[in-house]
């Protein structure tokens, strides 16, 4: 062989190891997530398996098999008590009672239970309940703040050791845990106190010392385990406790969280043997859709601002969740533009700033955030309406996490997610260093595409939970699309064979580029598939591994490439047949209609009342307007309209009446004749309203791809 000849089948030998060594990787990453669903399946299997003949798994507790948690037990009528006339509740939600009375029984519990679903109450009425100081562990000031301030609203002697505290407050703090004196019943504190500070550490121990410590509860657990997606470090270090103070019953709470984040957390805060109560992470208030995104911006906001106006008229609450810093100025500008108070919300700004827009949202002077993720934890508003994602989420996780913060109070509410193709490879080069980073993103990109199956169906399997009605709470559900599935394997073969080549020419191609060669070449074998299919196709194409994305660094940013993926090969030998749905006009029928009734705008009786809480909370000294009353309870008042103090205190407990309960009765009774006259008017609005989504739902833009690759992120 001649020399030349052995450098040349030398360097195409190398070639072809790096390209085996990347399918390797590939394969392994694969073999991965296939092991972690496996154990998922497994455990699946196994509680399903465990509560074959006893009640539902989902829903109920996971310890019902052995433990009767919503038996009789000898605080029930003092629970009961606290609970209407402290908390002003009318009744307990799915898993509540159960938990309480397991922790009153002084056991260790791990809660999950979704947003809104009622975690606080589960620690805050033991707390009351129990002789002593309960001590609570959460990851935010503002969570705290916002938690201290409820309570005191109520009555109980709650406090907060921070970086904020005054050395007063501390010094009042740390005599009721050593002494006992003062009246102190809840003690919040953020991690870094637990893992720095070693003179809090020795006051908690003299007060466990006094038999006053009642309760442990470490709210936001999922911050233990970096497997989570809110990993704090002096989260790790909270394991301390139970080993310090093993008699104290501990609860751990969270909204969601995996097998492996669940198993994770319980290994860090030594509860391994304590009781799960595992709720559904079904949010079935939740109205989920996805609509196309033009490629032109101001054709995107103009539809979410007419999605805002004629849906909330009422200037519900609602956020925008965007990509970028620069995104969020500028969209939170046009909104205004566009005659929706709006302001913008993300990590560049300084604390300050960003309290105020906070506080003004919290308050209802704001009707929208316009946020990046830095949005994000400390949002402790249940009455926000709709989350509109301008921009794809990372994972299904954190879209599941940053639209579950609509409808925390139960109520109807809408989670509207704007895709295009064009969206992802910016994503994609975010994330590409992250653990799985890419086939979580992939995962997304798979609800968004969807035309067939449901949104819900997504969560369930993401969460490895059985699947359950969706109610026609999705668009997919409630608008049948007629969508077809075309075989374009021919098209995909035409796609590999055009990156091979240019492969074979030590070239690269965006998407973007990739998609406008394949306009051109698929007219050679007369494709009839217009320019958002072919993207939807190159999409699908990754997806399925049978393209890949590869990315490279400048000095400014991180580009996505599409090249050659492990299965392209199955596919060029006709052993994968490629199919793509193309969705044609939606049937959009009176009876899909009808399922999707939703009851969003308010009576008049329940406009007073929004308006009086709000007048209530300024003059009590600045607390929430929900924390005077919740839109649920406000909702109740306006069914059954209380004409007595009596009948009032049956709907909102004693302590609510005692306050606010003849302001109340004279909104009810000013009302009354009014009320009738204005739901007629509400109705037709409503219907009007819904008209006119639905012809929007219908609609569908031309897009047009173009790739932003110089945006600042958040992440
Ligand atoms: N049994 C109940 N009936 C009616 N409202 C309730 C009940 N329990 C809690 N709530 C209300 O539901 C809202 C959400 O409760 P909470 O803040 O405890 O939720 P969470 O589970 O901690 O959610 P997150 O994960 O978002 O922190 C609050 O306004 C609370 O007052
Ligand atoms: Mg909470």
């Amino acid at each position: 062989m001649e020399t030349e000849e052995i450098l040349q089948e030398l360097e195409n030998v190398e070639a072809e190891v790096r390209l085996v060594q990347e399918q390797i990787k590939q394969l392994v990453d694969r073999q991965d997530q296939l092991y972690e669903r496996q154990s998922e399946l497994k455990s699946l299997l196994e509680a399903f398996e465990a509560s074959r003949g006893s009640p539902i798994q989902y829903g109920g507790s996971s310890s019902t098999a052995v433990e009767n948690w919503s038996g009789t037990f000898e605080w029930d009528s003092r629970a009961d008590d606290v609970r209407l006339n402290v908390f002003g509740i009318p009744a307990y939600r799915a898993n509540q009672q159960e938990i309480i009375n397991a922790v009153l029984s002084g056991r260790d519990v791990l809660v999950i239970m979704a947003a809104g679903g009622g975690k606080s109450l589960c620690y805050q009425l033991p707390a009351v309940l129990r002789e002593g100081i309960a001590l609570v562990v959460s990851p935010l000031l503002s969570l705290i703040q916002d938690q201290v301030m409820c309570l005191a609203a109520l009555g109980i002697p709650a406090h907060m050791l921070t970086s904020t505290t005054s050395k007063e407050d501390e010094k009042f703090i740390y005599k009721a845990l050593e002494k006992g004196e003062g009246e102190l019943k809840m003690l919040y504190v953020t991690p870094e106190k637990i893992s720095k500070s070693k003179r809090f550490m020795s006051k908690l121990e003299k007060c466990h010392h006094a038999g006053r410590l009642s309760l442990i509860s470490i709210d936001e657990a999922h911050c233990c385990s970096q497997w989570g997606h809110d990993f704090r470090p002096d989260y790790k270090n909270l394991g301390i406790l139970k080993t310090q103070f093993p008699d104290v019953p501990m609860m751990a709470l969270t909204a969601t969280a995996t097998q492996k984040v669940q198993n994770d957390l319980m290994e860090m805060l030594h509860i391994r043997k304590c009781i799960k109560f595992v709720s559904t992470i079904n949010r079935p208030n939740l109205f989920y859709m996805v609509r196309e995104k033009s490629s032109v911006g101001k054709v995107v906001i103009d539809e979410i601002a007419k999605y805002i106006q004629e849906s909330y008229p009422n200037s519900e609450s609602g956020i925008v969740y965007c990509f970028s810093r620069k995104e969020c100025e500028q969209v939170a500008q046009e909104l205004r533009q566009r005659g929706i108070s709006a302001d913008y919300y993300h990590a560049d700004m300084d604390i300050n700033a960003r309290e105020k827009v906070h506080m003004r949202w919290s308050k209802n002077k704001l009707q929208v955030i316009v946020g990046t993720v830095a949005f994000g934890m400390g949002i402790n508003k249940p009455d926000v309406r709709f989350v509109i994602h301008h921009s794809l989420s990372k994972s299904v996780e954190t879209y599941y996490q940053e639209s579950g913060r609509a409808g925390r109070d139960g109520l109807p509410s809408e989670c509207l997610l704007f895709f295009r193709p064009a969206d992802v490879p910016r994503q994609s080069s975010m994330v590409f260093y992250e653990n799985s980073g890419l086939q979580n993103l992939y995962d997304i990109v798979r609800y968004s595409q969807s035309k067939k199956q449901c949104r819900r169906s997504t969560f369930f399997r993401h969460f490895a939970e059985p699947l359950q009605d969706c109610n026609g709470m999705c668009d997919i559900c409630a608008f049948s699309y007629e969508v077809n599935e075309v075989d374009v394997t021919r098209h995909a073969q035409c796609i590999i064979s055009l990156l091979q080549d240019i492969q074979d020419n030590n070239q690269r191609l965006t998407m973007l580029q990739l998609v406008d060669k394949m306009k051109i070449k698929l007219k050679e074998i007369d494709s009839d598939l217009k320019r958002e299919e072919i993207e939807q196709l190159v999409l699908q194409l990754i997806i399925d591994r049978v393209l890949s994305e590869e990315f490279q660094h400048t000095a400014y940013s991180t580009n996505a490439y599409v090249t050659i993926g492990p299965l392209a090969k199955l596919v060029l030998q006709g052993k994968k047949i490629i199919k793509l749905e193309i969705s044609s006009v939606q049937k959009n029928t009176a009876d899909n209609k009808k399922s999707t009734k939703r009851s969003l705008t308010s009576s008049a009786l329940e406009f007073e009342l929004d308006e009086l809480r709000k007048e209530l909370a300024s003059i009590s000294g600045g607390i929430l307007p929900h924390s005077v009353l919740s839109s649920q309870l406000i909702r109740l008042i306006s069914a059954r309209k209380p004409s007595t103090m009596e009948e009032l205190e049956k709907i909102i407990g004693k302590l609510k009446t005692g306050k606010y309960g003849s302001r109340i009765l004279e909104v009810i009774s000013k009302c009354g004749n009014s009320e009738q006259q204005h739901d007629n008017n509400a109705v037709s609005k409503e219907e009007q309203g819904r008209g006119a989504r639905a012809s929007k739902r219908t609609k569908k833009e031309k897009a047009v791809v173009v790739v932003d690759s110089s945006d600042d992120s958040e992440v």
